[in-house]
């Protein structure tokens, strides 16, 4: 997969593009599919590639010809970061597909990284229709380590030191720029600005030129930058493969560093880190795992100023003036609660129509820091969370060919709940007691909320404000699922609704450690949408203990939501009703009926949520 790629190499981080740049240096380069003119890579040290794509149409049928240059190729963008990196001495990361042919031997990974390089030439050549086009040369920064990919039983390639070798070169006479001489046949101009470039003296076929035994087996010294601390020995270039992201000091486990992907020290693939416990190699065979631990996290660490400050700038909303103004509050068992009407904003309709409510609660410190609350969920759920496998789940994005992961972890529990990705999930006996515990207070949260808002609702109505969509009832289906989900810093979950056919009109969530905005906006551009509030109309600050209950089937028919964590640990803990009847075999129907049963232990009156 090539996230695993991408979240493994800090030096390739491109999903689309083969070449990898940063402050418009040359990074890395992934060669992947069919070569161009004259592409090489040679198992002594040498590779020769084009710079940037395009070759643009497709000449025949064959797959292997698939394109051709019909226009000069300009100047690609990434043109200027392989000069750069030319004059910085910056040694480039080599990645091949396993689709590249140019490759000597089969390569083991779908992607592969090779070793560090370094561009010792950039020049210009034409096709033999006549058109313009970059190529660079890339060595090896260290020639004296064995090729890790040469064939098995091939014989050593021989290793010319700088010097052996030179390819001479001679000054044009149109440009007076200086070209090497490239070619066994003859010398030319290599600039692509001179009318004489690519000019040969003597008669060529351009499908007969050959690159001479000078140019391939010259070589260059590579000097390359200094280690940025000499005094740790840390050998320069790096190693190829990343080391494994380790805890510094201060660290809990779960910053973005630990969020990484490693290259295997066994078979060296890359393995996303898709498992909240750690790493597990996927490269089928290896078997490879590395348990991570974590530090638990104080919680009045999660709630400081600088998470705070970043948390208000997130919030940049214009909230809907109608919404908030038809907000009702109320309080209940220890929690302030605001009810806000949903109000349809797609449809064109004649009164404000309500498709939902929308409650938030927030709990006062004492139910925070009651036994068994918030703070001990929280406490509690990391290792959880490691003992259940939550993991990264793939997805498959709209219009997007490659399949990602989740940037959450997830684990269902109870009933089984398929959305966009398929989750397992595991029986309601066999749910940690801080699930069990969110399950049953969101439950009285579901209640607590429908009740108060049939009588808000009801009022709006009867004053005339608002009329009430035929979708909106307010009976509340008992829940009997929850998908845990756990997010490391920076991790998200971006635009969506929860508007699956076999859900219950109610969604309930309890937030757990770092605050977090959930943003509501319509799903088409509607009234009130600008670029500035990124179309939401409704911004919550959820807070660590939070709960947030949403009604009402129509709400993910007219709304999508978001939810950004801004520090580095949080758990939200959701449930849904999952409607039975709409799974497709008894079979299913059975085993959810069965995962979602209440065990004995959640009678307990311990696990009771208060209720004054
Ligand atoms: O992280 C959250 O608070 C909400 C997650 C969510 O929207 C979902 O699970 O559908
Ligand atoms: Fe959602």
């Amino acid at each position: 997969m090539r996230q695993s790629l991408n979240c493994t190499l800090p030096w390739h981080k491109g999903y689309q593009s083969g070449d990898y740049t940063k402050n418009k240096v040359l990074l890395g380069c992934l060669l992947d599919g069919f070569p161009e003119e004259r592409d090489l890579i040679d198992t002594s040290g040498v590779i020769i590639m084009n710079i940037g794509g395009g070759r643009d149409v497709v000449v025949d049928g064959t797959r292997a010809n698939k394109r051709e240059r019909q226009s000069d190729q300009g100047r690609p963008k990434m043109l200027q970061s392989a000069i750069n990196a030319k004059e910085m001495n910056q040694y480039v990361g080599i990645v091949v597909g396993e689709s590249c042919t140019l490759m000597p031997s089969k390569v083991p990974h779908a992607y592969n990284a090779l070793d560090w390089y370094f561009v010792t030439d950039i020049w210009c050549e034409k096709n033999k229709n006549g058109f313009k086009f970059w190529k660079m040369r890339l060595e090896v920064t260290n020639p004296a380590n064995p090729v890790w990919w040469a064939p098995v039983n091939a014989p050593e390639p021989s290793r010319p030191q700088p010097g052996d070798f030179v390819a001479g070169s001679r000054k044009c006479e149109a440009c007076e720029e200086t070209s090497k001489k490239l070619f066994s046949h003859a010398w030319t101009c290599l600039n692509y600005d001179c009318p004489k470039c690519f000019d040969f003296d003597e008669e060529v076929e351009f499908g007969d030129l050959r690159y001479s035994e000078e140019f391939l087996k010259q070589r260059t010294a590579y000097t390359g930058k200094l280690t940025s601390n000499p005094d740790t020995g840390v050998e320069f270039p790096p190693s190829i493969a990343p080391p494994i992201p380790t805890l510094g000091d201060g660290d809990t486990g779960t910053e973005v560093h630990m969020g990484q992907g490693i290259c295997c020290p066994r078979c060296f693939g890359c393995s996303p880190r898709s498992h909240w416990a750690g790493w597990f190699c996927e490269t089928p065979g290896c078997g490879f795992k590395l348990e991570c631990s974590m530090r638990s996290i104080n919680i009045t660490d999660i709630s400081n100023d600088s998470i705070w400050r970043k948390a208000r700038r997130a919030s940049k909303v214009e909230q809907h003036p109608a919404m908030v103004g038809m907000a009702t509050n109320f309080e209940c068992g220890g929690y302030a609660v605001t009810v806000y009407p949903l109000l349809n904003l797609i449809d064109n309709c004649d009164t404000e129509s309500v498709v939902g409510v929308l409650a938030h609660l927030r709990p006062s410190p004492e139910v925070r820091a009651a036994p068994n609350g918030p703070d001990d969920s929280f406490r509690d759920l990391h290792e959880h969370a490691a003992k259940d496998d939550w993991k990264r789940l793939p997805v498959r994005l709209k219009g997007k060919k490659q399949q990602m992961l989740t940037s959450h972890f997830a684990q269902n529990y109870g009933a089984q709940y398929k959305y966009v990705v398929s989750v397992g999930s595991k029986s309601f006996s066999d749910a940690p007691d801080p699930v069990l515990r969110a399950l049953l207070r969101m439950r009285w949260a579901g209640h607590k909320v429908i009740e108060h808002a049939k009588m808000s609702i009801t009022q709006l109505l009867a004053e005339g404000k608002v009329e009430v969509a035929p979708s909106l009832g307010f009976e509340f289906v008992e829940f009997n699922e929850l998908l845990g989900l756990g997010y490391f810093e920076g991790n998200k979950i971006n635009w969506h609704d929860d508007g699956e056919d076999t859900l219950g009109p109610t969604v309930a969530t309890v937030s757990l450690g770092s605050p977090s905005t959930l943003s509501f906006r319509p799903k088409i551009k509607a009234k009130g949408r600008t670029k500035r509030s990124n179309g939401s109309v409704l911004d919550m600050q959820l807070l660590h203990g939070d709960i947030v209950v949403m009604h009402g089937t129509e709400i993910h028919r007219c709304y999508e939501h978001r939810v950004i964590p801004h520090g580095n640990r949080r758990f939200a803990l959701t449930s849904r009703h999952i409607d039975l009847s709409k799974l497709d075999t008894d079979e299913e129907r059975e085993l959810s009926k069965e995962l979602g049963t209440l065990p004995e232990r959640a009678n307990d009156p311990d696990f009771q949520p208060v209720d004054t």
